[in-house]
């Protein structure tokens, strides 16, 4: 497991030894889940459906009770808190769900006083505060607008703004761009990283999308069966992914398939030896280096280079390249082994 070192006073929410079945013999949902998040990071957790990710971010507010761990959220303990600490509590914390939940007979602006009425503000206060937060969320001109008669974009800017209404230090997202395209997708992710820095806001959101943890996440833990089985800063997740479900997860996003034009285009291996394919994730310190013409001087093995480009996470720029080595099949094992001794990230691809 990556280093986690440098948690600190800065923690906003503590997650430790999370235990949860729902039913006696059932699925184990977590299985001794333990995480911090750090004031004002953009924290990923990502994994396949039925990986726990909902019941993980549900205990955080305590939608879901867990039947063993604790869970301190800016330096409260949640489960000792009573009825009335426990509604204080989640008014700082906010949360935005996959399918919005508006009230379809309620207009935007009150849909985003809801849950400021049933905390006992005073109307002119409402109002106040929904004039205040609909700008901020790009919705100034759609107060007296209904659901029904939003774009699907519009209405999770809705369900953001009634999560920020209570001004939450925390704000958890549900898979809250699953429902959406592409583009608005991408949208409502820049919308909630402009809003992270804007309103000081610390962020835990679960997607089953590596994409989305890409866009805009600093950190990233990715769960399986009820367990975190990897975690750390999202650029060295991509760039040097430990576990074989976090590679599947990379390689959704950074992509290693070679195109069958360019496989059947490639020529046969010669006699004796083997062809075999490899992606190569090139980052850090070794990422400049003469790696093919070394490997095919050292190894006495010749590299065709089949693809590569640039991308970056963060700004911090990493390359990626799809490359096919020809040579006797020790050569080009002991090759490859020599780049992952490197520092880099290699995965052998079906040839
Ligand atoms: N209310 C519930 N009652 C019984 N089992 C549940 C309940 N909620 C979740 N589970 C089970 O717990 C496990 C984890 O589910 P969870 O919804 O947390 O996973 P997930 O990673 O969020 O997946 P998805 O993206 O499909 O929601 C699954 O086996 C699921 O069937």
């Amino acid at each position: 497991m990556r280093d986690i070192a440098g948690a600190s006073e800065l923690t906003a929410i503590v997650l430790t030894g999370l235990r949860k079945r729902f039913a006696a013999g059932g699925t184990v949902a977590l299985d001794d889940v333990s995480l911090e998040v750090r004031a004002g990071e953009i924290f990923g957790i990502v994994g396949r459906s039925g990986a726990g990710k909902s019941t993980l971010i549900r205990t955080v507010n305590l939608l879901e009770r867990p039947d063993a761990g604790s869970i301190s959220v800016l330096g409260q303990d949640m489960l000792a808190l009573d009825d009335a600490g426990l509604r204080a509590a989640r008014r700082g914390i906010g949360m935005v769900f996959q399918h919005f939940n508006l009230h379809s007979r309620r207009t935007v602006a009150q849909n985003v006083a809801f849950p400021l009425e049933v905390a006992g503000l005073s109307s002119a206060e409402r109002r106040a505060r929904v004039d205040e937060i609909l700008p901020l969320v790009g919705l100034e001109g759609k107060r007296d607008a209904y659901p029904a008669q939003l774009s699907g974009g519009q209405k999770q800017r809705v369900g953001i703004a009634r999560a920020l209404a209570s001004r939450p230090g925390i704000l958890l997202c549900d898979e809250a761009t699953s429902a959406l395209d592409p583009e608005t997708t991408q949208e409502i992710l820049a919308l909630i990283r402009g809003l992270r820095s804007r309103l000081d806001l610390t962020v835990l959101l679960i997607t089953h999308e590596m994409g989305v943890v890409k866009a805009i996440c600093d950190r990233v833990a990715v769960m399986e069966a009820g367990r975190i089985i990897e975690q750390g800063r999202v650029f060295d997740v991509f760039t040097r992914p430990e576990q074989a479900t976090t590679r599947h997860f990379v390689s959704e996003v950074v992509g290693h398939s070679v195109p069958e034009a360019t496989l059947a285009r490639l020529p046969e291996p010669g006699p004796g030896e083997v062809r075999q394919l490899a992606q190569v994730i090139f980052a850090g310190p070794n990422s400049t280096r003469a790696v093919v013409s070394e490997a095919s001087r050292d190894f006495g093995i010749d590299i065709n280079i089949v693809s590569g480009r640039i991308d970056e996470i963060a700004g911090e720029p990493f390359g990626v390249m799809a490359l096919a080595a020809y040579g006797p099949e020790e050569k080009v094992r002991a090759s490859l082994a020599w780049m992952r001794r490197l520092g880099l990230t290699v995965q052998e691809l079906p040839a």
